[in-house]
């Protein structure tokens, strides 16, 4: 017995009767059923809706589009299984005779079913053990130490733990980073929009303090773009927020558990430029660290050790240098041996990486509308299609609530209002055409590392294959499978995922690219989801790639990208030239244009001496990593406060100002710039100036 490889629920598309604020170009919507849902069911519910809703106009239309989906989903999958009958072994081998590289195709799907096992390092799952233990956490790593992927992990347990919307709030200060994570900006979440004044944070009361009173943890990833003033008025709302009964006393964020991610050696917030005639100007200043709120947090800190993204130690310790500043010079040693040209290799060119957005946008489109295709790097299918062609994504709404109509409207509108559908990594549109650079935006979970294909991994796009031409493939494939040869469930599994992807896109055809590793493959498109916790799911259905002539740094950050050339000029913020060059995995897909001065290793000294302190708080796993390169040690201090997972102190709870002189050292005043006070204690320490 087969099942769509889907899941079991309804997707109801973004259709004219609910306008999307992007919709323009938006192909037909079709609503489609996953699993066998009877037509009856379904087009009572959405009869139900759509009364309520007053939008009888629409009702007739989205009837014949249920029809139509199931009918196209029963028709879709009765074409797959049209010629399922086992092959007889002389049959067999004829096949093999006569489709050799079908054969071979075959084979390498039986091999991309069989999934890549991650094993945590103890400091990865020790991160995990906190957070299940309700500890605040802050854990950080150099980048390609897996913080990402720890985070997904800790998203994980939480749904497990928690089962109502708003309970978990999932937060980054930027869409590019917040959308990997399934969570949604900082400043929207807490309802403050754009801050120019300190005034402005009183829109939390009025836009989100129901919802953060209810909430149980706050989740901030890249915390290093996360100021302290920001953090500090945050957290003086929300403790004020979630402290409404007298008799209560207030706890740091109001008594949510935090967990913050983020490399303070990486990108970080930038301040506003102070204008006098805005009274009470918020200026976004100082690194979250230097935050009052930091230190009342009583954070677990975790350091994450083992780089998984390079694997060569000298580059490693290279660029380690250059994460902390020890030795700048270490971009000039790199740079001369990453100034020779990298060699276009199979039609693929290195990304080249900008400082600013302005350069990237007009490089990738210079050479779109330069590229022409190299003839014997071609496999045509369609002679038209040397032609740019625009890929139109797919676009699907999931409300959890299908009992309550009045529930579904609400949450149909907050899915449909999500920054999701701007910062997705996969595009509205894209227009691709054969020898436009492109980079996956996905990663693909291949098995073996030759096949390791992942989000950043560079290609070129080498042809087009049609989606009927896909799903004959498809069928045929599975009726290859179905021989006694191949009898393992995985590939029938990945087979019928690839179907159903397509069942759920409209694009005709489907671009075919070779990677740099080899691989040449059908990106199909793919779903790309965003869960909102007990409110539902939004849905993107588009070909995970995008151009990748160029990048911007600043959107770099959290990729890797395995061929790369990073342009110099106009570096500016500190940490840019590190989240650039830990991009790449080898020197060998590294190239440095520009001059490369040791001047332009831009290491912020707080930074410095937050990690250095970090050595003496830092909580350590009971056994040693095993597993990826240790990073080199950052630092030569002895441990003296080692924390175990058995730690049961809380020193907020005895005195704060106690956590404050424990942890002095770090503490600049992002107001008044001066060490040893927070931002807080700034006024009342000229107060008492003055008094005495
Ligand atoms: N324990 C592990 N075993 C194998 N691979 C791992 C492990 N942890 C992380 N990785 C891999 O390392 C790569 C980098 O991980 P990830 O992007 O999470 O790092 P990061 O610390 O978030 O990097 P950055 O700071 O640059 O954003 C990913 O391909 C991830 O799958």
């Amino acid at each position: 017995m087969f099942c769509c490889p889907l899941g079991s629920t309804i997707y109801v598309p973004l259709s004219p009767s609910f306008p999307t604020p992007h919709s323009s170009n938006r192909p037909k919507m079709e609503a489609l059923a996953e699993d066998w849902v009877d037509d009856d069911s379904m087009i009572s519910m959405m009869q139900e809706v759509e009364t309520n809703l007053n939008l009888q106009n629409s009702r007739q239309e989205s009837e014949t589009q249920v029809k139509d989906s199931h009918r196209e989903v029963k028709s879709f999958v009765g074409h797959l299984y049209k010629d399922m009958e086992p092959l007889g072994e002389d049959l067999q081998q004829e096949v093999e005779m006569e489709d050799k590289d079908l054969q071979q195709e075959v084979e390498t799907e039986v091999r991309d079913s069989q999934q890549p096992i991650i094993s945590l390092t103890p400091e990865q799952q020790l991160v995990i053990d906190l957070v299940r233990e309700g500890k605040n956490v802050f854990f950080t790593g150099s980048g390609g130490t897996g913080k990402t992927m720890v985070l997904q992990h800790i998203l994980k347990l939480l749904s497990e733990r928690y089962d109502r919307a708003g309970d978990v709030v999932i937060t980054a200060p930027t869409g590019i980073a917040a959308i990997p994570i399934g969570g949604t900006t900082i400043h929207r979440a807490t309802g403050i929009g754009i801050t120019r004044t300190k005034k402005d944070f009183d829109c939390m009361w009025t836009t989100a303090a129901k919802k953060w009173r209810s909430a149980k943890v706050w989740i901030i990833d890249e915390i290093s773009m996360v100021s302290a003033e920001l953090l500090d008025h945050l957290e003086q709302n929300l403790t004020k927020i979630r402290t409404y009964k007298p008799k209560d006393v207030p706890k740091p964020f109001g008594g949510l558990q935090v967990i913050f991610a983020g490399d303070f050696f990486q990108l970080q917030p930038v301040p506003e430029k102070p204008n006098y005639k805005l009274k009470d100007q918020f200026l976004n200043r100082g690194l979250a660290f230097e935050a009052a709120a930091w230190h009342r947090a009583d954070l677990q800190t975790v350091v994450l050790k083992n780089i998984f993204r390079q694997g060569d130690g000298h580059f490693i310790r290279m660029l380690n240098d250059i994460r902390t500043g020890e030795n700048p010079a270490a971009l000039e040693d790199i740079a001369k041996q990453c100034s020779r040209d990298l060699s276009v290799e199979d039609g693929i060119l290195p990304t080249v990486l900008y400082s600013k957005n302005k350069d990237a946008d007009e490089y990738n489109i210079k050479k779109l509308n330069e590229t022409l295709p190299d003839e014997k790097d071609v496999i045509w299918i369609n002679p038209n299609l040397d032609k740019p062609v625009v890929l139109v994504a797919n676009e699907y709404i999931r409300p959890e609530a299908s009992k309550s109509n009045y529930l579904y409207r609400q949450q149909y509108d907050q899915l449909r209002a999500a920054e999701f559908w701007t910062h997705c990594h996969a595009l509205e549109n894209i227009t691709l055409k054969i020898g436009a650079q492109v980079m996956l935006v996905r990663n693909m979970q291949l098995a073996g590392k030759e096949s390791d294909l992942v989000n950043g991994s560079r290609g070129v796009v080498v042809g087009w294959t049609s989606r009927e031409e896909k799903l004959e493939k498809i069928t045929w494939k599975l009726s290859l499978f179905r021989t006694p040869k191949f009898k393992t469930n995985p590939v029938e599994d990945r087979l019928l995922h690839i179907a159903g992807k397509l069942s759920q896109s409209t694009i005709e055809f489907i671009p075919i690219v070779a990677f740099r590793n080899g691989r040449v493959i059908d990106c199909d498109p793919e779903m790309f989801d965003y869960q909102v916790l007990k409110v539902g799911l939004c849905t993107r259905v588009q070909v995970p790639l995008k151009l990748a002539w160029a990048l911007t740094i600043h959107k770099c950050q959290g990729l890797t990208l395995d061929y790369v050339i990073v342009n110099l000029k106009y570096i500016f913020a500190e940490g840019q030239v590190y989240v650039a060059l830990s991009r790449a995995r080898s020197l060998d897909g590294l190239q440095i244009i520009g001059n490369a001065s040791r001047s332009y290793v831009k290491v912020s000294p707080r930074v410095v001496q937050f990690y250095k302190t970090l050595a003496r708080i830092e909580t350590h796993p009971v056994t040693r990593p095993e597993e990826g390169i240790a990073a080199p040690e950052e630092e030569t201090v002895e441990p003296d406060r080692k924390h175990t997972l058995s730690t049961t102190e809380n020193p907020f709870e005895k005195c704060p100002e106690e956590v404050f002189l424990e942890n002095m050292s770090p503490v600049i005043c992002y107001h008044c710039s001066k060490e040893g006070h927070p931002a807080w204690a700034c006024k009342l320490e000229k107060l008492l100036r003055i008094n005495s």
